[in-house]
């Protein structure tokens, strides 16, 4: 650990291991690295995946915490996030990646590439142009920004769900206690919203018997917007399309489940956000709200305790 030469910096702890890159984001963003008890800030970098066992590096002193995920919920749940100290998330930190992740896998399931790679015989069913196809973006946070440029080029007619007023280069934009509304018209319903207690399971039976029949459900989100058992009853069913997934509940999703084998399910074990990828944005993010912190600013991806997210 290099000391700082400026005493009057405040004292960020990143824990619970040391973590080099994120260090040198702290530096980097006006803070210096101290230990547990002295810090006002604290940054729990990607290991910290016990929020119990990490809240406890929580002290008295503490002003401001980061967290590396940009999903909560196994945080807000606990009843761990407070107000003071302050909470961040790393919410909207990971959307390029995650939103060509949720690309890839439109023009996947566009173009039937999770059957043609299971077929192993020269069966030539064609899939379908994904050029001019409606998309519904379900919560339109820092991953719905990243997706609405990339779908322009495709001359996409875009729907997006969010409480946050009309959305420029978007058709129609609904409310979240609408969001059934747009299910009818989509080709692609893309789950981009937080898990909370209002979000989980909010595409169940009922939800998928409004999709279209060929219509593909996206995840990146959360497992939990899903309820699994439903999906895979529409999919034996034939009454969408297909699924595909990137996160799944339960999680991980156990070897012989019915997920794995149904011909229009494809599913990407949580790697929408690659290890690279992932540290470069978290420690951008550190540098970005250090200096915020330093400078008195709003932090970037305060988390609502109430809200979940
Ligand atoms: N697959 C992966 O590797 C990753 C998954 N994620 C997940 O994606 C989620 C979104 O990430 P970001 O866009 O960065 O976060 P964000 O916090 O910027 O966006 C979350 C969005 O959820 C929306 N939302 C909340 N309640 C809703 C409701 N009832 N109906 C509709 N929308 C609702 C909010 O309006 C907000 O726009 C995260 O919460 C996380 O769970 C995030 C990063 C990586
Ligand atoms: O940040 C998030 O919420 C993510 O889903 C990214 O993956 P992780 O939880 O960091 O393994």
């Amino acid at each position: 650990m290099t000391p700082t030469t400026n005493d009057h910096a405040p004292g960020i702890y990143v824990g619970p291991d040391p973590d080099d890159r994120l260090e040198a984001a702290v530096r980097e963003g006006g803070g210096q690295v101290v230990g547990p008890d002295e810090a006002v800030g604290v940054v729990f970098h990607s290991a910290a995946d016990d929020p119990a066992e990490s809240v406890g590096l929580v002290t008295d002193r503490t002003r401001w915490v980061q967290l590396p995920h940009a999903g909560v919920e196994r945080w807000t749940s606990n009843g761990l996030i407070t107000t003071d100290p302050v909470w961040t998330s790393a919410a909207g930190a990971y959307g390029p990646q995650v939103a060509e992740h949720a690309f890839a896998l439109m023009l996947a399931g566009a173009r039937r590439l999770q059957a043609a790679a299971r077929a192993q015989t020269w069966d030539r069913q064609p899939g379908r142009m994904f050029m001019g196809s409606t998309v519904a973006l379900v919560g339109y946070g820092g991953i719905g920004r990243c997706l609405l440029p990339m779908l322009e080029p495709f001359h996409c007619r875009v729907l997006a769900v969010t409480d946050s007023g009309p959305v420029d280069g978007v058709e129609r934009t609904v409310s979240r206690s609408d969001y059934r509304d747009v299910l009818p018209e989509a080709d692609y319903v893309v789950l981009l919203a937080a898990l909370t207690p209002q979000t989980q399971g909010m595409i169940g039976a009922a939800e998928l018997d409004l999709m279209r029949d060929d219509a593909w459900l996206i995840n990146v989100g959360r497992g939990g917007l899903i309820d699994t058992d439903a999906l895979v009853d529409a999919l034996r069913g034939g009454r969408i399309g297909g699924a595909a997934l990137d996160v799944t509940d339960p999680e991980p999703l156990p070897d012989g489940h019915p997920l794995w084998t149904e011909p229009n399910a494809l599913i990407t074990p949580h790697v929408a956000n690659p290890k690279d990828a992932h540290d470069a944005a978290l420690a951008q993010r550190v540098t970005d709200n250090v200096r915020r912190f330093v400078n008195g600013e709003p932090l970037l991806g305060v988390i609502d305790p109430e809200a979940g997210f």
